[in-house]
């Protein structure tokens, strides 16, 4: 059963107001155990706001969004513990961060959801761990920490409540390109071992291209293309069209076919790109 399942979710902002907006339009989709969603889309897309109703931070206007089969807004459904289930972390996490040690911060989360000090402690720790830090940063003060590092805290401290799904607003925003990869190889690790849904909203077509299984492009608030990553960026046309860049692999694979070089275009990661070059060279040395 799907973990999250929008059916048919419109929402506007300011409704009756001269500032309306209408910021989805009759969203359906689902996000199964073990998925790894990228969400892309122009900058006012709807992005932020899709997001937030998969964990009751919004509210549709009409439309339903179901949390393992039931509907989150009626009126017997506890909204705190869906978030509890759904972790968001937000863009910039780390400015939510007022603890004074790193093994406070994390254990915030756990402690709300009213777990014993035994199980919190453990949730700490597993969590640290996720995020590839050790048990030495537990005693840290949290404003010590580098950029990247204080990054991963804040992760931390959703993973800490083991949602079944981790939702992500652009989690490399303002990272370098190697602390940008270690957070991203750290989300696989995480999703692939503990088998919870990661959701990544991203504005880099990189990290997209080269982490993602399935990505959904949304335009205006409505769902413009979905479908696995390759098919997605094999549609490069569109995705300009669009208002996306495309990954510069792929924007230089496409150059070589409309000089007429018989090369597969598929490649979304460094490696692939490689071994796509290398068979053309291979075949244009014949
Ligand atoms: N609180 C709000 N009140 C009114 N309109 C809003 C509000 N928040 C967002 N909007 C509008 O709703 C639309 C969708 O915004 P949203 O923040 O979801 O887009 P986004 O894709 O996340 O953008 P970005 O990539 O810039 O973060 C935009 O037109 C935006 O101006």
């Amino acid at each position: 059963m799907a973990i999250i399942e929008l059916k048919n979710v419109n929402f506007r902002y300011g409704s009756g107001t001269p500032f309306e907006k209408q910021a989805l339009h009759d969203i359906s989709l689902s996000i199964e155990p073990g998925d790894f969603l990228g969400i892309i889309g122009h900058t006012g897309s709807g992005k932020s706001t899709l997001i937030r109703h998969f964990n009751g931070l919004l509210r549709p206007d009409s439309g339903q969004v179901l949390v393992n089969g039931d509907d989150i807004w009626t009126a017997s459904k506890d909204i705190r513990s869906i978030r509890f289930q759904i972790g968001l972390v937000f863009q910039y996490p780390e400015t939510q961060i007022f603890e004074d040690t790193v093994a406070q911060d994390i254990a915030y989360g756990p402690r709300n959801m009213g777990l014993d000090e035994k199980e919190v402690e453990l949730r700490v720790h597993e969590a640290l761990q996720f995020v590839g830090l050790n048990d030495s940063y537990l005693e840290r003060n949290p404003f010590r920490l580098s950029g990247g590092e204080l990054r991963r805290v804040a992760i931390a401290g959703v993973i800490a409540m083991r949602p079944q799904v981790l939702i992500l607003d652009e989690p490399t925003a303002g990272l370098d390109p190697e602390g940008r990869n270690k957070i991203l190889n750290e989300l696989e690790q995480f999703r692939r071992e503990s088998g919870t849904a990661i959701v990544l909203v991203s504005h880099s077509m990189e990290d997209i291209a080269e982490h993602v299984r399935n990505v959904l492009v949304l335009d205006h608030g409505k769902i413009a293309l979905d479908g696995t990553t390759s098919a997605v960026f094999s549609q490069a046309e569109k995705l300009v069209q669009l208002g996306l860049d495309i990954p510069q692999i792929t924007k230089v694979l496409l150059g070589l076919k409309a000089k007429g070089y018989a090369v597969d275009t598929g490649a979304l990661t460094l490696d692939q790109a490689e071994r796509a070059l290398l068979r053309l060279f291979e075949k244009e040395r014949r």
